[in-house]
């Protein structure tokens, strides 16, 4: 992929806030999500491992910016595990947002801070597993353990994935409802999880914190959409900003993608922009 070419936002509020963006990198944000975004989609989700060139790229960028983060729905020290981030030379400030944002790990420190476990997410851990048996769940249904702030059931290993997702969206929001959870729904994926945080409140409040003079936002699914709608809203007050699909599959969100200014193929579009964005701050 031509490195420069990559780098071209179709709308204006894009082509400004990229060249913002350059202008000043020592005022710029990069923010991240992680799985299909810097890592590509794999059946087992135990096996998302960042793409290989994205270490490199974040470690090239990182040491040019105010501040590099990654925002992901990931437990903050699993994405950070799985992205290989840490004791990196380059991304000595990189900040991982977990759980949509109520966990974070600072590279700096190296510890997470997470509120701990919430009642529900317990409860719902507990009762999930006879729950999906009682309701005839569709066999290759995977319920992913993520720790005490939610619980995830896939069905990417389903026979029918999308048929699977729908029989399961009901019941599961009755599950949720019963122990003061919300649904967050991704791709072949339903989340429980406590509500009142989500990547767009996380996001905002970190560009707040290091007091952002841009900032670049990449994601691929639905739970990356507040984290847009938080930089659409940014933009309104005068803060540029650049929204990124990483996309190409027919499971790419519309209400995502049609929101971007840029749309790039997958994890490696997402490295080869990164890169692009890198050789433009050299
Ligand atoms: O916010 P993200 O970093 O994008 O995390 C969102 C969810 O991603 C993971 O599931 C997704 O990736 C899996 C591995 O490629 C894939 O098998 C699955 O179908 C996708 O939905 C992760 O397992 C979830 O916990 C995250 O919430």
């Amino acid at each position: 992929m031509a490195s420069a070419d990559i780098l071209t936002p179709h709308t204006p509020e894009g082509k400004e806030a990229l060249a913002a963006l350059v202008a000043h990198p020592e005022r710029a944000v990069v923010a991240l999500d992680f799985d299909g975004t810097l890592a590509p989609i794999v059946p087992d989700p135990e096996r998302a491992r960042a793409h290989p060139g994205a270490v490199p790229a974040l470690a090239r960028l990182a040491p040019r910016l105010a501040a590099l983060a990654v925002v992901t729905g990931r437990p903050a020290g699993v994405a950070v595990r799985y992205g290989g981030f840490a004791g990196v030379r380059g991304l000595e400030h990189l900040v991982v947002l977990g759980h949509y944002g109520a966990e974070r790990w600072d590279a700096r420190s190296g510890e997470v801070r997470t509120p701990g476990a919430h009642p529900g997410v317990t409860a719902v851990r507990a009762e999930l597993p006879g729950f999906l048996d009682r309701i005839g769940s569709w066999s290759g249904t995977w319920i992913e353990d993520k720790g005490g702030r939610a619980v995830a059931v896939h069905t990417r290993r389903t026979e029918d994935p999308d048929a699977a997702f729908e029989a399961l969206r009901g019941p599961l929001r009755e599950l949720a409802d019963r122990h003061g959870l919300m649904v967050e729904p991704g791709r072949y994926v339903l989340e429980l999880r406590p509500a009142g945080m989500d990547k767009g409140v996380a996001l905002a409040s970190y560009l707040r914190e290091v007091d952002a003079g841009a900032v670049l936002y990449c994601g691929d699914d639905l739970g990356d959409i507040a984290a847009f709608d938080a930089v659409v809203e940014l933009r309104e007050q005068g803060l540029p900003g650049l929204l990124v699909a990483s996309a190409g599959t027919t499971e790419s969100p519309k209400e995502l993608t049609s929101r971007a200014d840029l749309t790039v193929p997958g994890p490696e579009g997402v490295v080869a922009v990164l890169n692009a964005l890198a050789d433009a701050l050299e």
